[in-house]
């Protein structure tokens, strides 16, 4: 665990997995912190250096006020790789995560050498359903929005107040600071990655939970379409953070197109974090 200053605010981080391995770079959604990612991070920490972090006004780090730029949590990230002398990653993005991504990979294209794409999409949501949710939380607070978002998040099988895992990320919503929360909606409201998100030229893996609520697979098709030579593929048993409910399934599709696209042979040696 790890706190560092850049770009103005304090990130939490942390270096999981084998040194001197490629770098994989994981990149949370709106109300989760890093903790999503362990379960797959565990899977692929013996073939790859793993960097997971929180973004601003999420997890341990900084809640500054809000309303956020998508270009904020973009500089924020390619800040943490910099000063970490991370010269290329993979950079593995969920929902929002995938928005910065993206916006990484078109900012500064030089230190992503691929893209996984997890239930997202190069525009989410309209103008008005974001303003609606800071209005609500702004009034009401997050708990007042939660059994909603977790009808996107999680498959019904998945959302049993039984399951400890459930009530564990539906406290990790709730327990998320209202300014990072309605700050990060600002930056997805505002934020039309078609164009930068077109022009791409590395390689990229999209995929998708067959349940998934807020990004669903004909969202998320509409995206790989965008990018020429992207993949696509679809997560059975899974809402919109398959991280947590197919983790298996996940870590080895990471793998898989990691591997095809040449990634894991031509930078074991390049980086040594
Ligand atoms: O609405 C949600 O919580 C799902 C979501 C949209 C963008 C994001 O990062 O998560």
């Amino acid at each position: 665990m790890a706190f560092l200053r850049v770009n103005g605010v304090v990130l939490h981080h942390e270096f999981r997995g084998a040194a001197g391995k490629p770098m994989l770079v994981f990149a949370n959604s709106l109300g989760t912190d890093f903790r999503i990612w362990n379960d797959v991070a565990a899977r692929l920490g013996g073939r790859y250096r793993v960097l997971l972090y929180d973004k601003r006004g999420h997890g341990l780090s900084e809640a500054t006020p809000a309303p956020y730029a998508m270009s904020d949590h973009v500089k924020d990230l390619a800040a943490l790789l910099d000063h970490h002398r991370i010269e290329k990653a993979a950079v593995v993005g969920l929902s929002v995560g995938g928005l910065i991504a993206q916006g990484l990979a078109a900012l500064r294209p030089d230190l992503v050498a691929g893209l996984v794409l997890c239930d997202t999409a190069h525009k989410i949501g309209t103008e008005e359903s974001w303003n609606t949710r800071i209005d609500t939380v702004l009034e009401k607070g997050i708990a007042s929005i939660a059994d909603g978002i977790m009808k996107l998040w999680f498959t019904p099988a998945y959302r049993s107040p039984d399951n400890a895992d459930f009530v564990g990320y539906l406290t990790m919503l709730t327990r998320s600071p209202v300014q990072g929360y309605v700050g990060t909606c600002a930056a997805i409201r505002d934020a039309d990655l078609t164009e930068s998100t077109r022009a791409l030229k590395m390689p990229v893996l999209c995929m998708v939970g067959d349940q998934d609520g807020s990004t669903p697979p004909d969202l998320v098709r509409s995206t790989a379409q965008l990018i020429r030579g992207s993949e696509f593929r679809i997560v059975a048993g899974a809402g919109h953070i398959p991280c947590v409910e197919q983790p298996e399934a996940v870590a080895s599709l990471i793998d898989t197109f990691l591997r095809d696209a040449g990634y894991v042979k031509s930078s074991q040696a390049a980086q040594s974090v």
